[in-house]
């Protein structure tokens, strides 16, 4: 096979699949046979599945050893797949885990079930309620009483957050007498996630138990009559990445979450809505609430303003790089669901030199900031309704 040497150079193999040296492994890209680090089917191999069982040694064993380690061989795509169409690699299965939180873009239901055993059990809680705090709204997971915290570093074949403003942290405890588990920290696109990867915790809080999706952003507004600080609750979404061919349910559907095409009509849950704008009233910030719709594009580029113009005439209302994806695997696997956008700026659709109207980062954090209190209130408010209404 041939494959590019550490030098660059281009190296060849025996001709039977094997690099020369064997510093390239015999591993199939199969989910189980991957665990299992001495598994071999390789004629020349005198491990587990190999062929030539009287050979002094396996290959894992010639690895470890050092035994015909000649040149590095770096493969190719291509050398990789001569293998009658199987990925061959020489790792270990802790290799092979690390490798899939940094690759892997669909994680399988096994892998989400561990995943969800081990929050559920470390926590010895079962959540009902799933809240995802946006940029700068960490503090949403902050009125949780009695907390049980894991940092997602230490939770198993989770991601790690990389954006100002998210903890990476997940919190779980009581919340207005429910159980809750809140993610202080989001995953997004621009961060190198695959998008299935950006919205696997929400498959992770559905097997874990959680039936209704809070989903909240930092958004721009692009509705003229939003104004900094205002509260948009989503009814709708325009898909952006979905428009360039992306979504999180690309790849093999397991129906275990949902079905192959799942229809996203009516995905936020009307009732919930109604019940935030009674819940802003009493608030007094009713003048402050909008329903609307928002969208995700990429980033982590801010719009032209082009765009803005483009999405306005689409009917957005606000536009953000986050929480599509989230929704759509939580529909997938029927959860039900309330998002809202706190607007952090304001979009501007019109040329101008002026800095100030440039969106900025820093500008998101300190309205979010600003706004944590009303955002919290809303939140713990609509988990009251949503215990008190299953408890009544
Ligand atoms: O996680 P969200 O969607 O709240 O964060 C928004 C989008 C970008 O990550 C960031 C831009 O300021 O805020
Ligand atoms: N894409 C996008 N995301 C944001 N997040 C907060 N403000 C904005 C914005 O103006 N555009």
């Amino acid at each position: 096979m041939t494959g590019y040497n550490s030098n660059g150079e281009v190296a060849t193999s025996n001709g039977n699949g094997h690099s020369n040296g064997h510093s390239n492994g015999h591993k199939t890209a199969d989910y189980t046979a991957q665990e299992n680090a001495t598994m071999c089917s390789r004629d020349c191999c005198s491990g587990p599945g190999g062929s030539n069982k009287g050979a002094a040694t396996s290959c894992t064993e010639k690895k470890k050893s050092g035994i015909g380690n000649g040149e590095k061989i770096i493969p190719t795509p291509q050398s990789l797949l001569q293998n009658g169409g199987k990925i061959e690699c020489f790792l270990t299965p802790e290799e092979v885990r690390a490798i899939r939180v940094l690759n892997e873009d669909t994680y399988p239901y096994e892998v989400i079930q561990e995943i969800a055993d081990f929050i559920t059990k470390g926590s010895g809680m079962r959540p009902k309620i799933g809240i995802i705090c946006g940029s700068g709204l960490g503090s949403l997971a902050e009125i949780i009483q009695d907390p049980k915290i894991f940092e997602y570093e230490k939770i198993p074949n989770f991601p790690v957050s990389t954006v100002e403003g998210h903890a990476g942290k997940l919190v779980i405890g009581t919340l207005e007498g429910a159980t809750v588990m809140a993610m202080q920290g989001r995953f997004h696109f621009y961060e190198g996630y695959p998008l299935a990867k950006c919205s696997m915790p929400v498959r992770v809080m559905k097997l874990c138990g959680v039936e209704y999706l809070f989903a909240t952003n930092a958004a721009g507004g692009i509705n003229p009559r939003y104004a900094v600080g205002d509260i948009m609750l989503m009814h709708d979404h325009v898909n952006m990445l979905g428009f360039a061919g992306n979504s999180p349910l690309q790849g093999p559907n397991d129906p275990r979450f949902g079905p192959r095409f799942p229809a996203l009509v009516n995905s936020y849950n009307k009732e919930l809505i109604n019940k935030a704008i009674e819940i802003g009233k009493t608030m007094g910030i009713e003048s402050n609430v909008h329903v609307g719709v928002y969208s995700c594009l990429g980033g982590p580029n801010y719009e032209t303003i082009a765009e803005l113009k483009a999405l306005r005439m689409m009917g957005v209302d606000a536009v953000g790089m986050s929480t599509v994806h989230e929704v759509i695997t939580a529909r997938h696997c029927d959860m039900k669901v309330f998002a809202f956008s706190l607007i952090t700026n304001k979009c501007a659709t019109e040329y101008s030199d002026k800095k100030d109207e440039e969106a900025n980062h820093e500008e998101v954090m300190a309205v979010a900031k600003n706004r944590q209190k009303a955002c919290c209130e809303l939140v713990a408010r609509l988990v009251r309704e949503i215990h008190s209404n299953a408890a009544s």
